[in-house]
């Protein structure tokens, strides 16, 4: 954004930003492209842009140029629904609005057709066949006006979420050294890829075990991580070394280690203080050299506050911690994921799939409750379901159920909604009235009617779209 130019929006961004480092930036995550899923993503930096241009051209292309003392960035879509001047985005007293330019196939933004609209955490917008994410974010240091393409990442660290890929950088720097990690996050939020990520870039030379605390048997856990000698109980017909020592120059991965029982965390706490195992049965200790990385979807400090966990213990695990946010706080990864996951479904023929746009948006807008392994299962039947040929909503499973004793939900789960008038019954009538009035409230701002209605953000936003309602029209008052 240029310094001389006479708005003064323009020139309290510029100022911010020379001065804090993590003032909230926006982006835009150009996510996914229908015809072509297996296409990088890309995630373009906002500020010290005037204007972004949307159109039609023969290849992608990001680029910016300087009109007057006006910064625009150009981007051209290989995408035949979108036309030749599309779209643009300018600024609009310290908001960005997104206008349609005439476009032949309309411009929607969270599956609504829209001329004009101010964008809101979380949009999503959709030209022709490409779909962007909007995000007001922290951002890393990346330059203004930059377009990043997908990173060249280790598998499981890739990612477009600026918080996110901090946190990763972090990671790589701590994965060498002889520092344990903790892996916090819901079920299927990739904490295990995370875990043989930290491993592979460990350079160490033993291998990565995975044991799942949960899943073994409290009467065999002793046995198995320490392991035992022949005769110390009825059925150890021989010696065994057992998962701990299996590890030995390696990686040992202990997920949902919330669930080891007490009399193993004792074990395991002497295990890390000496370096050492001794197996059920023996008396000598045998040198062991780990690292441990650990996952839990539990709240370990309050299991220790209520004395169902090792404090010591836990001070000793707690080196570099690590949450893995859920996939519906990640939404600007899922092109990414999208094409790893199809390219891992089917490594053959991934080139050739392709999305109908409204099983695109679905995939966009879903709340993912069983997170990354949910996409990878829904994706997985998706492609069968097509029999090698487009992907269309109907293939689509339907949202996982969440199981008990799961991850809350943030929302609950409506239908995307679709482009042209819904229909609306008394509750959604009612529904649209309340948000209205707490909009009025709260002058327009998402968070908190989200938070008087105990509901996310992003639910918030899929009625605002599904109800025409504008917090921007409250924010004056
Ligand atoms: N970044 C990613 N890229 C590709 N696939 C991923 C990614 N993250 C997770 N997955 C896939 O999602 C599924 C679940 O991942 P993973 O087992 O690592 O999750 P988890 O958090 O350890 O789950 P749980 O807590 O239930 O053990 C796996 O099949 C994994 O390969």
């Amino acid at each position: 954004m240029s310094a001389a130019r006479e708005d003064p929006t323009t020139l309290v961004r510029t100022r911010r930003r020379a001065d804090a480092g993590h003032e909230p930036r926006p982006f835009l995550f150009l996510v996914l492209q229908c015809q072509r899923p297996m296409d990088p993503p890309a995630r373009l930096a906002l500020d010290g842009v005037d204007e972004v241009a949307f159109g039609r051209g023969p290849a992608r292309s990001i680029g910016r140029r300087i009109e007057g003392d006006r910064a625009i960035l150009d981007v051209r879509l290989e995408d035949g629904w979108v036309s030749s001047r599309h779209a643009r985005i300018t600024r609009e007293g310290g908001r960005l609005r997104l206008e349609d330019l005439g476009s032949t196939n309309g411009t929607f933004v969270n599956g609504v057709p829209q001329r004009s609209a101010l964008l809101a955490e979380g949009d999503l917008i959709e030209l022709g066949h490409t779909f962007f994410l909007f995000r007001e974010a922290a951002a890393p240091d990346e330059p203004a006006g930059g377009a990043t393409q997908a990173a060249d990442q280790p598998f499981g660290l890739a990612t477009f979420s600026p918080e996110l890929s901090e946190r990763f950088a972090s990671l790589r720097a701590v994965a060498p050294a002889p520092i344990p990690v903790v892996l916090q996050g819901e079920s299927g939020t990739g904490k295990e890829v995370v875990a043989r990520a930290v491993h592979a870039l460990s350079g160490r030379p033993g291998p990565f075990v995975a044991i799942n605390c949960g899943a073994l048997p409290e009467s065999l856990i002793e046995s198995e991580l320490f392991g035992h000698k022949k005769g110390a109980f009825s059925g150890a017909a021989e010696d065994r070394p057992g998962l701990i020592r299996a590890a030995d120059r390696g990686t040992l991965f202990l997920d949902e280690i919330g669930d080891l029982p007490a009399a193993s965390q004792t074990a395991f706490l002497r295990v890390l203080q000496e370096s050492e195992v001794v197996a059920v049965g023996a008396t000598r200790p045998v040198k062991v050299d780990l690292r441990v990385v650990v996952a839990t979807h539990r709240d370990l400090p309050a299991m220790v506050e209520r004395g169902d966990f090792r404090g010591d213990l836990f001070a000793r695990l707690s080196g570099f911690v690590l949450e893995l946010p859920p996939l519906r706080r990640r939404r600007e990864d899922l092109g990414l994921l999208i094409a790893a996951l199809l390219r891992r479904a089917a490594p053959d023929r991934a080139a050739s799939i392709s999305l109908g746009c409204e099983a695109a948006r679905a995939l966009l807008l879903r709340e993912w409750r069983l997170n990354v392994r949910e996409l990878e299962k829904c994706l997985a039947t998706a492609i069968v379901l097509a029999g090698g040929g487009r992907v269309e909503l109907d293939h689509l499973p339907p949202p996982a159920v969440l199981p008990r004793g799961g991850p809350a939900p943030e929302a609950p789960k409506p239908e995307a909604p679709q482009p042209g008038e819904p229909q609306r019954s008394d509750e959604e009538d009612r529904r649209r009235e309340a948000l209205i009035r707490l909009f009025r409230e709260h002058r327009g701002n998402v968070s908190a009617v989200a938070r008087a209605m105990g509901k996310g953000r992003t639910q918030i936003h899929r009625w605002i779209a599904r109800y025409g309602i504008e917090p921007g029209d409250y924010r004056g008052g």
